[in-house]
């Protein structure tokens, strides 16, 4: 397969197909939880208006938390907003932050306390990158997922400790990584910001366990959501093959792993990665710029 250096979606483009669940879905899809699980919860979730975050934040207002989503796009963060009011009778909050922007953050951090009256759970989910061979990575291009992803994450989850412990109140932090352990071809720079993310996890899992604070953290396989259209539909029609199940995962898989650590079942999991990928880190590939000839069966012996 002949591929482009570089593969840039077109937002306009109609004839891409709509991927990820409907709102309708998460508005009325089963869950294993009880009703009240999250109840009193106050949940903050970065990347919210789509994807994982928009799923996670149905799931926690459909069980009870008071959630607050933030993203760059204030419209998308809208238009989540009134589909979950729709569906649930609540109101989240939202507020159009880049996480990359420390004082944005900071700013962030202090609406949800005043509006929600304090934070309970911070989801760090905001993020994403480009599919490229590192090697044809622009300086700008590399800067930009390194900041999006790992010091994103980090400003975050800075911020919302420094308030747990001003207040002297315990916290918990889940952040969205990816499936890095045998490293992610085409995907090298949001391979190194995640694999940063985890090892900052286990770290500050001790460092801020006097706080009351844990981090944990997620790493999702293959998993079907708007943001595939960052991707050439030639590498999309083999994502499944990356994992042994030969299947991609959906946003609720992710959204339910959440909720339970954010419930008290998560209460001793602490500096923890857990993998949701259909067994994809033993096993499979997922080339997103499309497989190079070289690994095709029958290429380069
Ligand atoms: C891996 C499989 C599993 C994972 C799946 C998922 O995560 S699904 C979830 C997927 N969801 C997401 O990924 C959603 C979020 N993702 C994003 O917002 C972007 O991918 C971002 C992380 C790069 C942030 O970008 P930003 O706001 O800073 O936007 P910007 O547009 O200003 O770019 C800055 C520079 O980056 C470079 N560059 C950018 N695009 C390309 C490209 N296609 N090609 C090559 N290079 C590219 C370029 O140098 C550009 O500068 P230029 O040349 O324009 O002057
Ligand atoms: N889907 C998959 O297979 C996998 C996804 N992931 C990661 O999981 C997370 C969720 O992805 P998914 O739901 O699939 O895709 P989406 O593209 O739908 O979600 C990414 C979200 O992050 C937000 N975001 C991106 N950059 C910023 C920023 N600088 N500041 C604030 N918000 C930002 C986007 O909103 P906005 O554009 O409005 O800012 C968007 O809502 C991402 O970090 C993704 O990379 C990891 C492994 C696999």
């Amino acid at each position: 397969m002949s591929r482009p250096k570089v593969f840039r979606p077109d937002p306009n483009d109609t004839t891409r197909p709509k991927r990820g669940l409907t709102e309708d879905d998460l508005a009325s899809r089963e869950t294993v939880f009880r009703d009240d699980l999250l109840s009193g919860q106050r949940i903050l979730i970065t990347g919210g208006g789509s994807g994982m975050g928009k799923a996670a934040a149905f799931l926690a207002v459909r069980l009870g938390a008071s959630v607050a989503i933030c993203g760059r796009d204030e419209e998308k963060l809208k238009t989540t907003q009134a589909a979950i009011y729709e569906a649930t009778g609540t109101e989240i909050l939202t507020q159009s932050t880049n996480i990359r922007d420390p004082e944005a953050v900071e700013e962030l951090i202090a609406t949800v306390h005043d509006r929600l009256g304090g934070l309970d759970t911070l989801v760090n989910n905001a993020g994403g990158q480009f599919p490229q061979d590192a090697i044809d990575f622009t300086r700008k291009g590399w800067l930009a997922v390194i900041d999006t992803n790992l010091n994103g994450t980090w400003w975050m989850m800075q911020e919302a400790a420094k308030r747990w412990r001003t207040d002297g109140t315990p916290g918990n932090i889940i952040n969205i990584v990816a499936n890095v352990e045998r490293g992610m071809p085409q995907a090298a720079h949001t391979c190194a910001a995640r694999a940063g993310v985890i090892y900052l996890s286990k770290t500050l899992a001790t460092e801020w366990a006097p706080l009351n604070v844990r981090v944990n953290c997620i790493g999702p396989g293959v998993i079907e959501t708007e943001g595939f259209v960052m991707y050439p539909e030639e590498a999309l029609k083999r994502f499944h093959q990356a994992n042994p199940m030969k299947q991609r995962g959906n946003a609720w898989d992710v959204a339910e792993a959440i909720t339970y650590l954010a419930s008290p079942a998560g209460r001793f999991i602490n500096g923890d990665l857990i993998i949701i990928d259909g067994g994809q880190a033993q096993w499979g590939v997922v080339w997103p710029a499309g497989m190079p000839d070289y690994f095709n069966e029958g290429g380069a012996a």
